[in-house]
């Protein structure tokens, strides 16, 4: 068993300082044993795109430092959201898993950008995949619009993965398609599903909460409403393989019919 946090906060827009203030006062207010702390999408800048020049975080450096003192002040596993994350020559929306030693394991970086928000004008893509190992467990982390591409997510699940984060910044209005499209990456690839999507709104869009942890028989074993909290639950790993069993999903695929 793993117990999971996650932590359904609003952001103030292009404020990192703030944000990491209120960051830490919710890892104050952990109850309870924790294995792994989730946050959401961009929790560094927000969508504060066109100001990213001098707002991004150098190589995410201030963020990891960050995220590995609370780690091991509160010795808990941290899928440390992503931030706006500048390198020598790019910007990049990335996911951070921090272990509990205080050691950034993963950067994973989003691989598909949301014209939406317009992130295609100001982020760069990426092009590795969101593959790690958090104590014996294979993991995958992915960003907001990645769950619309169900291949990117089977095709972290082929890699072994039974455990699927998910970090966000998901509109209201479009809250139903985030239930569903969760549900649904839960069902057909029978692994866990625990995502973490932000509350608040910025100048663009208000933004629609609903963290949910769903279990490899696609059924929601928690769910927030659309405030902030912090969202508790008990995972079971063991059943990934238990479910895979009962209805044979990855044997029974036909790769010699798919188009891709
Ligand atoms: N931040 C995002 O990637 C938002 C994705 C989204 O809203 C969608 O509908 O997809």
């Amino acid at each position: 068993m793993k117990n999971i946090a996650i932590i359904q906060i609003d952001l103030a827009y292009g404020e990192p300082e703030i944000n990491q203030e209120v960051i830490k006062a919710a890892f104050g207010r952990l109850e309870g044993d924790v294995d792994i702390v989730v946050l959401p999408e961009m929790w560094n800048t927000a969508y504060d795109l066109s100001r990213l020049e001098e707002i991004a975080d150098v190589n995410a450096e201030k963020s990891i430092a960050f995220l590995s003192t609370l780690a091991k002040k509160y010795q808990v596993n941290i899928i440390g959201g992503s931030v706006a994350m500048k390198t020598e020559d790019k910007m990049t929306n990335t996911l951070l898993v921090i272990n509990k030693d205080g050691s950034c394991i993963k950067k994973y970086s989003k691989a598909h950008l949301f014209r939406l928000m317009e992130e295609e004008k100001y982020l760069t893509e990426g092009n590795e995949d969101g593959l790690f190992r958090l104590d014996d467990l294979d993991c995958a982390g992915v960003i907001c619009y990645d769950i619309r591409f169900p291949e990117w997510i089977r095709s972290h699940m082929l890699d072994q993965a039974s455990l699927l984060f998910v970090v966000a910044e998901w509109p209201k209005q479009r809250i139903e398609h985030w239930r569903s499209l969760l549900i649904a990456r839960a069902i057909e690839n029978q692994c866990y599903v625990i995502a973490c999507n932000r509350v608040g709104e910025d100048p663009n869009n208000e933004f629609g909460g609903h963290s949910m942890i769903i279990d490899p028989w696609g059924r929601v074993v928690e769910e927030a409403e659309d405030e902030a909290k912090i969202l508790y639950g008990k995972i079971d790993p063991s059943i990934v393989e238990e479910t895979r069993k009962r209805i044979p999903v990855f044997d029974d695929r036909r790769v010699d019919l798919y188009k891709i």
